[in-house]
């Protein structure tokens, strides 16, 4: 995802979208930051009478003029004594005010970028949760992780510095607005040199948000490697792919490394140089001033005081400026991302309550294609309470997209899925979810225990209905042979167990869940047949309220079942239970015969 194009329109909206999310917060940031920058003005203007007085002992009376008779007028409203000492001290205790309205500023912005990395971070993470199956196949995890774990913390500092930059240009108005009080000449001359300054510099150095956005990307690249590398280390290490998965880890970390380099580069020369400009451009001031001005020694102290602190601010405002379009490539992806995930948001169902027994559940002529091919094509069946009803057929002829269907992790094209009588769009799609299911071939598992595993369906179960799953699962069979039994730790994706173990715990939490309608694809295929029947036996001996739905390769397991579908290219071919379907010596037959 390329942000480079993005208008100047859109990048003020990131930065707006951040404003508004917190508005009592932010407005808060920048009334005490114009609260620091006035008192950090106030602080300044303490010189006039400082240096008049040192200049002239003894109070200035009643004819003091300028600003030193504003000092006196709120000194003696005050009834302090107009003495060297109170005037110290009275820019001490402005002084004092003015850091400490800075730290309230600063705890503040602490604040409002941390949240806000929190709100990006849930966001992300929710819309992703939400998201419809379809844009998981299309993107992959890669872009997820990555505006979860990293850009939000990249984002978040864009807030942070542009706070910094908006505090800086405050405390910029601030002394430009004393210098132009004292002196328009020489502050419009100096506007000129550092303005001018800032467009060339502006112009030589290469954009922030142009590198900035290198780096995101850079970003993007390194985490979609890392994670090839680590969750595929298996066939990277048997395929002897480790050398290709480095070199392209490594190109983008050089990517990432030498643009982070550049962004550091131009920030420091940006800071160098206006430091440089400024302080000369203070000395050639000095010159002019004291050469060509009839500034009081008090007025040209202010200004030149005013004018020193300018030069470094400045500075620092441009350095700000330039960290925010370094960084607001991230912003403006994570913004846009959740935007995006918000998008392909799954439907949530049409919030009927699935009935007590939600059957017949059927499909009407359901089409659907992934992509442009069509997979399912005109399929009609029907499943009854308590049914037994299986799938058969060749590899990629449609049959574990019919189960995808049934859970509704897709909607058909054309056609309908119905359950009991009604559209299965218009139940609520969680709870119909909690009435199915799904045994995948390759289930996942957690890297957690067994009986957390085990559990996921059900976190209520007591141990004696846990032990009874297992039983029909067969997972008793290897328990003992775990260390902690059903609290040992299963590990990533439950690598610590065999295929067929890994099949096993899935069938199990399956059992546990207690649905409507088991379905089971490809569920046992890496046990051995031996097993195999053995659970699917036990599975269709039990004293059963649900339907099951078997998609299998090996034959003999859906041999019981009371209606089998053999599907080819996306159509149901035939139909029948075994004897029939042997009797009509098609497609089913010769599968059999060949097993
Ligand atoms: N998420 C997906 N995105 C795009 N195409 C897909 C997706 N899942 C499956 N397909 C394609 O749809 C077709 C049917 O796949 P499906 O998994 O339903 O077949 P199957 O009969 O269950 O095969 P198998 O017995 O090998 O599991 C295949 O051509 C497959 O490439």
């Amino acid at each position: 995802m390329s942000t480079e194009d993005l208008s100047f329109r859109e990048k003020a909206r990131g930065l707006y979208e951040v404003a508004t999310f917190r508005p009592v917060l932010t407005a808060s940031v920048v009334f005490f930051s114009v609260f620091t920058a006035l008192l950090e003005g106030i602080g300044i203007s303490f010189i006039v009478p400082i240096v008049e007085i040192v200049q002239s002992p003894g109070a200035p009376g009643e004819d003091a003029s300028g600003p030193v008779a504003v000092f006196v007028a709120v000194y003696d409203f005050l009834g302090i004594p107009f003495t060297l000492g109170s005037v110290v001290l009275g820019v001490i205790t402005v002084m004092g005010v003015r850091f400490g309205t800075n730290f309230v500023v600063d705890w503040m912005r602490i604040a409002l970028q941390n949240r806000y990395v929190r709100h990006l971070q849930r966001e992300s993470f929710d819309h992703a949760l939400d998201a419809e199956i379809a844009y998981f196949d299309r993107e992959g995890s890669d872009d997820i992780l990555n505006a979860i774990v990293t850009q939000a913390e990249a984002a978040g500092r864009v807030i942070s510095d542009f706070i910094r930059f908006m505090k800086q240009v405050m405390l910029c108005a601030v002394y430009l607005g004393i210098a132009l009080y004292l002196s328009p000449v020489l502050t419009v001359l100096a506007g000129v040199i550092l303005g001018g300054l800032t467009f060339f510099i502006r112009k030589v150095v290469e954009p922030g948000y142009t590198i900035g956005d290198r780096v995101a990307q850079a970003n993007e690249e390194i985490q979609g490697a890392a994670q090839a590398g680590t969750q595929g280390i298996r066939d990277a290490k048997l395929f002897t792919l480790t050398d290709e998965l480095f070199d392209r880890f490594a190109r983008h970390v050089d990517t990432y490394t030498s643009s982070s380099i550049k962004l550091g580069r131009n920030e420091a020369i940006i800071d160098n140089v206006y430091n440089f400009a400024a302080a000369a451009t203070v000395f050639g001031l000095i010159y002019v001033a004291i050469g060509f001005t009839g500034l009081s020694l008090a007025s040209l102290g202010m200004f030149l005081f005013a004018m020193f602190k300018l030069g470094p601010k400045l500075s620092r405002a441009n350095n700000y400026l330039y960290r925010v379009e370094g960084r607001l490539p991230h912003l403006v992806r994570t913004q846009e991302f959740i935007d995006e995930l918000r998008d392909h948001e799954e439907p949530v169902g049409g919030g009927r309550p699935v009935p007590e027994s939600p059957f017949p559940i059927t499909f009407e002529d359901v089409s659907f294609a992934y992509d442009e091919e069509p997979v399912l094509r005109d399929v009609s069946f029907r499943i009854a309470a308590d049914e037994f009803v299986a799938f058969v057929g060749p590899s990629g002829a449609g049959k574990s997209t019919v189960a995808s269907l049934l859970a509704r992790l897709y909607d058909p094209d054309s056609g309908d899925v119905t359950v009991a009588g009604t559209s299965l769009a218009e139940y609520d799609l969680t709870e119909w979810r909690s009435r199915v299911a799904v045994v995948r071939q390759n289930p996942f598992l957690f890297n957690t225990t067994l009986r957390e595993n085990v559990t996921i369906g059900n976190r209520d179960a007591t141990q004696a209905e846990i032990e009874r799953a297992c039983e029909i699962a067969h997972v008793t069979e290897f328990i003992d042979e775990l260390p902690e039994g059903y609290d040992t730790e299963l590990g990533d994706d439950g690598v610590r167990l065999s295929g067929g173990q890994r099949q096993r715990v899935a069938l199990a939490r399956a059992l546990l869940k207690d649905a409507d309608l088991l379905v089971l694809d490809e569920a046992t295929s890496d046990l051995d047949s031996g097993i195999e029947d053995r659970v699917h036996t036990a599975i269709e001996e039990m004293d059963r309220d649900y339907a099951i739905l078997a998609i299998a390769h090996r034959l003999s397991t859906v041999r019981g079942a009371d209606r089998i579908h053999t599907v080819e290219d996306g159509r149901i071919v035939e139909e029948g239970d075994h004897e029939e379907l042997l009797e009509e010596e098609g497609r089913y037959a010769d599968l059999y015969a060949m097993q």
